[in-house]
């Protein structure tokens, strides 16, 4: 089995309602996001690709336009604005046209965060 993966990286707001640190996540503050998208299979034998690079990265660009420079608690869709509910989002919103979509992970790397999501894990 291949798995062929693309990055796209998107800065966003948003609130959040915590238990703890709740006053400063409810101020609006910002964070930079990496997210990497995973497609599995064999490839095509005529074309020797999983999926075109370039088709790929035309489905992420519009997800991620969706995400970048944007207030998150306003995305239609999303719910609470944390990294679990990103991956889900970008999933939904490349499941149409990505075949063989297998993995969506969203990192906050300068604080050490990644969330993973893989159809039927949760
Ligand atoms: N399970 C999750 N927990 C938290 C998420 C999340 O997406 N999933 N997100 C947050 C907030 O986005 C929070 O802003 C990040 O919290 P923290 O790591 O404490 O970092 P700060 O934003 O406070 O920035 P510092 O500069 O490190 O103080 C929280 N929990
Ligand atoms: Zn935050």
């Amino acid at each position: 089995m291949w798995e062929l993966t693309k990055t796209f990286w998107f800065e966003s707001a948003h609130t959040l309602h915590r238990s703890v640190e709740t006053e400063s996540s409810l101020r609006i503050h910002g964070h930079s996001y990496r997210a990497q998208v995973t497609v599995s299979g064999t490839p095509n034998p005529d074309t020797g690709m999983l999926i075109d690079l370039t088709l790929f990265e035309q489905s992420l660009a519009v997800a991620r336009s969706a995400l970048d420079h944007r207030m998150l608690d306003d995305v239609s869709g999303l719910g609470p604005p944390t990294l679990e509910n990103l991956c889900a989002w970008i999933w939904r919103a490349l499941s149409d046209n990505v075949p063989g979509l297998y993995r969506v992970e969203v990192f906050r790397d300068s604080q050490g965060d990644r969330c993973s999501y893989q159809e039927g894990s949760g």
